[in-house]
């Protein structure tokens, strides 16, 4: 699909989507806690369904009721002996731990850009834990044999946090007493954060989180798994909304709703960058005002949240100077090697993108021209596009445009109802 999108001035409320990050830690949470959860707000990306299709796979029952999703389980009780994750890193490097607390043999494969992606911790760490591992060459498809048994062991969170996440469940589901998860050179830490959220808002067993670098598993369970449904409301998504919010600060007027300002979620630190800027901006109880201004330059680290990386492009496009994103090395691994695409990408707009070591040099503030974009099959990257698009100097097209799908698949809607010019 090829999109279209004349610049302009937007104007408009929208709501932000159901954040995936919380929507899949809630699938696995549920599948783990036994008994019925409510999920209310649910997300329908096509992350979230990889996630329902997985723990109907392990064993729950899934069921839509209005606006609700019903999920019933019996713990990690496979009726298939193969997953697909789709395009999901988080699916693949979560549920994967938690399937192996089964002693059902799995295999576990995906689609697209995720058959690229490393899974290679799962050759060091699972061994260790009594599971027989297999992949292929440290990318998908891989096959597990459990059940796993949680030991004291040390692990490598430099390249996801995202594998320590679906420990810290598995052990949850496993029952884990006295054991420690020692973590080094951990990386999108506040991912942790809300990993350990949900695992308390669903009463599982949570580990005492010592400085990202022990997580310990204490003898007595600090919350017993209750026995009465869990309500659980899926928070907005502060990834989906700062694309919103820095489309509010390049062309127009624009209120996003729907956010939890309490949140644990990584890219609530959007805000911080965009104070940078001097933006004009009003945050009140869970929305956030946000108009077209005169926006400085930024330093930023987003070593801790790298999927900000591309609104951060777009915001510094249009702000006057050279502004410096920190944290390179983590955009290598995602649905495209991020550094590049953007590079790429905005290169094509007329926007001058330098890699120095861990750090992006944006010169923004020259204009951003007429150009032909493509994705790269990447969310982020069509999202990028569309948003420095509302100011260029002629239409910008993005190829592959679906790709937002991944994440966020009523973005287009939500420009459309924004005023964008959208085709
Ligand atoms: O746990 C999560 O929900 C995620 C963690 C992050 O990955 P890394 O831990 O690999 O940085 C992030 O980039 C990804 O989009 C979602
Ligand atoms: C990298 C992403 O997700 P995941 O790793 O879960 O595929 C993302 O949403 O940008």
């Amino acid at each position: 699909m090829r999109i279209t999108i004349q610049p302009g001035r937007i104007k408009g409320i929208v709501t932000a989507p159901a954040s995936k990050s919380a929507m899949q830690r809630a699938c696995a949470a549920a599948l783990i806690k036994t008994g019925r959860t409510v999920l209310h707000n649910p997300g329908v990306s096509a992350d979230d369904h990889a996630a329902l299709d997985i723990i109907k796979q392990l064993g729950a029952t899934v069921e839509r009721s209005g606006e609700t999703i019903i999920i019933e389980s019996k713990g990690v009780k496979p009726v298939s002996e193969s997953i697909n994750c789709g395009e999901s890193g988080l699916s693949v490097r979560m549920f994967t731990s938690i399937a192996a607390i089964s002693d059902t043999a799995i295999s576990i494969t995906g689609t697209g850009s995720l058959l690229k992606r490393p899974v290679s911790f799962f050759n060091e760490v699972l061994p260790k834990l009594q599971v027989d591992v297999k992949t292929n060459n440290g990318l998908l498809p891989l096959t597990i044999k459990g059940p796993l048994v949680p030991a004291n062991i040390t692990v490598d969170g430099s390249l996801s946090s995202q594998f320590l996440t679906g420990l810290l469940m598995a052990f949850a589901a496993a029952n884990a007493r006295d054991i420690t998860i020692t973590v080094k050179n951990l990386n999108s830490k506040p991912y942790i954060d809300l990993t350990l959220k949900v695992m308390a808002d669903f009463g599982l067993h949570v580990p005492l989180n010592h400085q990202y670098e022990e997580f310990y598993f204490p003898r007595q369970s600090i919350s017993a798994y209750p026995n009465n449904d869990i309500n659980y409301n899926v928070e907005g998504d502060w990834s989906g909304a700062a694309f919103l919010l820095v489309a509010g600060a390049i062309a127009g007027d624009v209120v996003v709703k729907g956010l939890e300002m309490f949140s644990t979620q990584a890219d609530k630190a959007i805000l911080q960058a965009l104070q940078q800027t001097g933006v004009i901006m009003s945050i009140r109880d869970s929305q956030i005002e946000i108009h077209q201004s005169h926006l400085k330059p930024f330093h930023f680290d987003a070593t801790d949240c790298p999927d900000l990386f591309p609104p951060l492009v777009s915001l510094a496009a249009y702000c006057q100077g050279t502004s410096v994103i920190a944290g390179v090395h983590r955009l290598t691994h995602k649905e495209s090697n991020r550094a590049l695409t953007l590079q790429e990408e905005f290169g094509k707009l007329g926007i001058e993108i330098t890699l120095q070591e861990d750090l992006m040099l944006i010169k923004g503030g020259t204009g951003v021209n007429a150009a032909a974009t493509h994705s790269h099959h990447d969310h982020r990257i069509a999202m990028a596009c569309a948003v420095a698009a509302l100011g260029a100097e002629g239409e910008i097209t993005i190829d592959v445009a679906e790709a937002v799908n991944k994440s966020y698949p009523q973005f287009y809607n939500h420009l459309s109802s924004l005023q964008a010019s959208l085709k």
